[in-house]
């Protein structure tokens, strides 16, 4: 296993009481905690990871699209953590390798380097289909790419589980309502979406998506599922995402400027990563075929969601206000009605909790690599590529 811890020791310089309440090894042992329960081998972890063995009929194949980015990494180690067989297909645009290194010499991992535009052949049970660029800036820095992932992409993944008898479960978005007029949004309402915005790219290519996989499951019976993410958060986000709650946390952080787009009175619910990956593998598993929205209705104003972050961070940081970008939407909330419904599901993590962890993931971040400077709302190719 070639994975290295990233947390520094502390070096011993006293008696053994003394190195362990200091600061430095208190710190030291909280991140070997931390890492563990996101499955990172550590210093302290075994190397490979044991995982439980499923009999054969319970055992399965499962292809995650974009399993090495943030989303996709958490949805794979639940699998694997479920003793499945995982194989992640990424292309690295957004993705990393490090989210998903600590699984690279399991016996029931493999990763495929490959973009999901181009047709690939695999035996396999379900697809979580995820691949796909995220966040504005990142969307948008690509559109014609992004829109060819949405459509192609969807297009090869459903013509592969056509092909092997395979589920098929698309990450689709909140973003296919667009700006809302109905509040919260029910998967019921049809939304309004620009279709010549700067955001048209990631969410007409989501919608046409939806579309080909409704398509796929008359014409040719592939047994599709259709989950619409709300504004989701947690460690291993991207620090160069540029979406709202990596800037705010990086930026106060450092005492760097808070940076609201527009006067701060735009809303998002926030939910935290292990509520969605749950909210997926139920609803994959679950005999819906319908839309569904997962998401946590906790709501927000961005300007609220900014005093939080700075709160808790105990930041110096000021907030400042930059001019807001073209067709954001001015409301989000989740109606998570058929998801309670359907697959007995709703959040678990409070959104201040979810934030103390990720405040915790971005602090060790920013302890090893030294000054991070947060993508701004421009499209913007992620760094480190
Ligand atoms: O996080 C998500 O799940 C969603 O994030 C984005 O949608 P958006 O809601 O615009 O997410 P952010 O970029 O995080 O923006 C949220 C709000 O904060 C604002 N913002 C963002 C970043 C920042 O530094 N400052 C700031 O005020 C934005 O203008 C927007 O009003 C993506 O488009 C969706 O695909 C994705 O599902």
């Amino acid at each position: 296993m070639s994975s290295t811890p990233k947390a520094k020791r502390p070096k011993p310089n006293g008696d053994d009481d003394e190195i362990m309440a200091s600061p430095a090894m208190k710190r030291f042992i909280e991140d070997q905690k931390f890492l563990s329960s996101q499955s990172i081998p550590t210093a302290l972890t075994p190397k490979i990871m044991e995982t439980p063995k499923l009999p054969d009929s319970k055992r399965m194949k499962i292809l995650v699209t974009g399993g090495a980015g943030f989303v996709g990494s958490h949805l794979v180690d639940k699998l694997m953590m479920q003793g499945h067989e995982v194989i992640v297909l990424d292309n690295f645009f957004t993705g990393q390798k490090k989210n998903i290194e600590h699984w690279m010499h399991h016996p029931s991992f493999s990763l495929v380097r490959h973009d999901v535009t181009l047709p690939i052949l695999l035996e396999v049970d379900q697809i979580y289909h995820l691949a796909c660029p995220a966040s504005p800036p990142h969307y948008q820095y690509n559109p014609v790419k992004t829109i060819k992932t949405s459509t192609l992409g969807t297009c090869n993944m459903l013509g592969l589980a056509k092909r092997v008898h395979a589920r098929i479960l698309l990450a689709s978005t909140s973003e296919v309502y667009g700006d809302p007029l109905v509040h919260p949004q029910p998967e019921s309402y049809w939304g309004n979406v620009n279709t010549l915005g700067p955001r048209s790219c990631y969410d007409e290519g989501k919608r046409v998506a939806e579309t080909m996989m409704y398509a796929y499951k008359n014409q040719n019976n592939v047994s599709t599922r259709i989950a619409r993410i709300f504004n989701t958060f947690g460690p291993r986000m991207h620090p160069n995402d540029g979406r709202v709650v990596s800037n705010f946390i990086i930026q106060a952080l450092q005492n760097k400027d808070i940076t609201i787009y527009g006067d701060g009175s735009y809303t998002r619910s926030f939910q935290y990563v292990s509520d969605l990956v749950e909210g997926l593998v139920k609803l994959m598993n679950s005999e819906y075929d319908a839309p569904c929205n997962i998401g946590n209705p906790d709501e927000y104003s961005i300007k609220a969601f900014a005093e939080t972050v700075k709160e808790m961070t105990k930041s110096k940081s000021k907030i400042t206000y930059l001019p807001k970008v073209k067709d954001d939407p001015t409301q989000r909330q989740a109606d998570i009605t058929t998801a309670k419904r359907e697959l007995d599901w709703e959040p678990k993590v409070h959104v201040k909790e979810g934030l103390r962890k990720t405040i915790d993931f971005f602090q060790a971040m920013l302890d090893v690599e030294g000054e991070i400077e947060p993508t701004g709302p421009d499209a913007a190719k992620p760094k480190g590529k």
